[in-house]
């Protein structure tokens, strides 16, 4: 298996809760499956996966592994998570991310199918179904009310049914004024919000509030990540998102999915709390495509929304999200629409392109067809 650095920079830095993400690292793989060759990347990002080290220090250690002869697939046995404990992926999701992408990269170049066909059938709810395009949201980062609504007005404008705004950078007051101001430019637009986790309870609840009297059909991860678990085992954090709902304003875990257990645990942990009306999956979080598609349909059988976002991520692992998105029934609009944000790419040309609010399944084999990273004498 080979591992590849990467380190692209973003044109267009993105302002959130949690400050200004400008650039992002990670590594491809390629990975020889009997002489078809699989890629997969991982884009690690601190509070949602492993470090940039410990990532290069999982790969190594699986590719390795695989000179000495070892399956890869034996490294990714068990799509719960529940891999044995001190096994080269156990927390590490955006290594895993990268070996499993791979494994079924080749799988379905081998078979000559897209991704998805093969997600779906595998991890999904249906046999595969032709699906050529995905709904997408335009993200809109933190700025004044003005800046805002003129970014989402033009998002709308390019066709996006679905604006995602960033909050928590400011106080609540701050946010429901660019939150209105956005609804009195956009009349007729899906509108959601994204805290990071930047508030306290009673904060949350005004600023919901204030939000429904703006249709925001959900929140993301308006309450931090507290992992400490009552008298009962629940999470703090899911027990208080879980308060937070019922209200005309839906609530929708993000950052809580990738913390406090491996693999699919924190999501089953959160639809077992009733924490969620929709929940945010990343695949690079979660530790891969196939994880994802499997955490849709149990958030489906639970009666919750899957979304399907990246981390901002290169254009293999964007892609590899769009192929989830489109193993999912019925998917609403996905936080996939940041390739434009992307000064530079991991290809010459983006194989899932976004027009008109909605983005390209792309339908040669496997992820994207061929790259530069499936010839092996490249
Ligand atoms: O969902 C989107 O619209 C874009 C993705 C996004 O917001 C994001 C990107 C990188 C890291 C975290 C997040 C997030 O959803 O919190
Ligand atoms: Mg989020």
């Amino acid at each position: 298996m080979r591992v590849e650095p990467f380190a692209l920079s973003l044109a267009e830095p993105l302002g959130t809760a949690r400050g200004r993400m400008t650039e992002r690292a990670g590594f491809v793989v390629a990975l020889d499956l009997d002489g078809v060759v699989g890629v997969g990347e991982a884009a690690p990002l601190p509070d949602w996966t492993e470090s940039l080290n410990a990532c290069e220090a999982a790969l190594t250690a699986v590719a390795a592994g695989i000179d000495e002869g070892r399956e890869p697939g034996t490294y990714l046995s068990r799509e719960d998570g529940d891999e044995s404990d001190g096994d080269a992926l156990h927390g590490a999701p955006a290594a895993r991310h990268a070996v499993a992408t791979a494994v079924l990269d080749a799988g379905a170049r081998r078979a000559g199918e897209p991704l998805h066909e093969r997600l779906t059938r595998e991890y999904g709810t249906r046999s595969a179904a032709a699906v050529e395009t995905v709904p997408v949201n335009a993200t809109v980062g933190d700025g004044v009310p003005a800046e805002t609504a003129e970014a989402a007005a033009e998002a709308v404008e390019t066709g996006f049914g679905t604006v995602k705004l960033k909050i928590g950078a400011r106080d609540a007051e701050s946010d429901s004024e660019r939150v209105a101001a956005v609804r009195d430019r956009c009349p007729s637009a899906d509108l959601r919000a994204d805290a990071n986790g930047a508030w306290d309870g009673d904060t949350a609840r005004r600023a919901l509030a204030a939000f429904a009297d703006d249709r925001v059909a959900y929140v993301e991860q308006p309450l931090p990540v507290d992992t400490t678990t009552d008298g009962e085992g629940q999470r703090h954090d899911l027990t208080a998102h879980a308060s937070l709902r019922g209200g005309a304003v839906g609530i929708a875990p993000d950052e809580s999915l990738a913390a406090g257990g491996e693999g699919l645990a924190p999501v089953h942990a959160a639809l077992d709390a009733g924490a969620a009306d929709a929940v945010v999956l990343k695949p690079m979080a979660l530790g891969g495509p196939d994880r994802a598609v499997a955490a849709a349909t149990a958030a489906r059988q639970a009666g919750v929304t899957p979304v399907v976002t990246t981390t901002i991520d290169g254009a293999l692992a964007r892609a590899t999200a769009v192929h989830v998105a489109a193993a999912i029934p019925d998917v609403p609009a996905c936080g996939l629409a940041t390739g434009g944000r992307m000064a530079e790419d991991l290809l010459p040309t983006d194989p899932a392109p976004v027009a008109s609010g909605a983005v390209r399944v792309p339908d040669g084999p496997g992820i994207a067809g061929g790259t530069r990273w499936h010839d092996p004498t490249s």
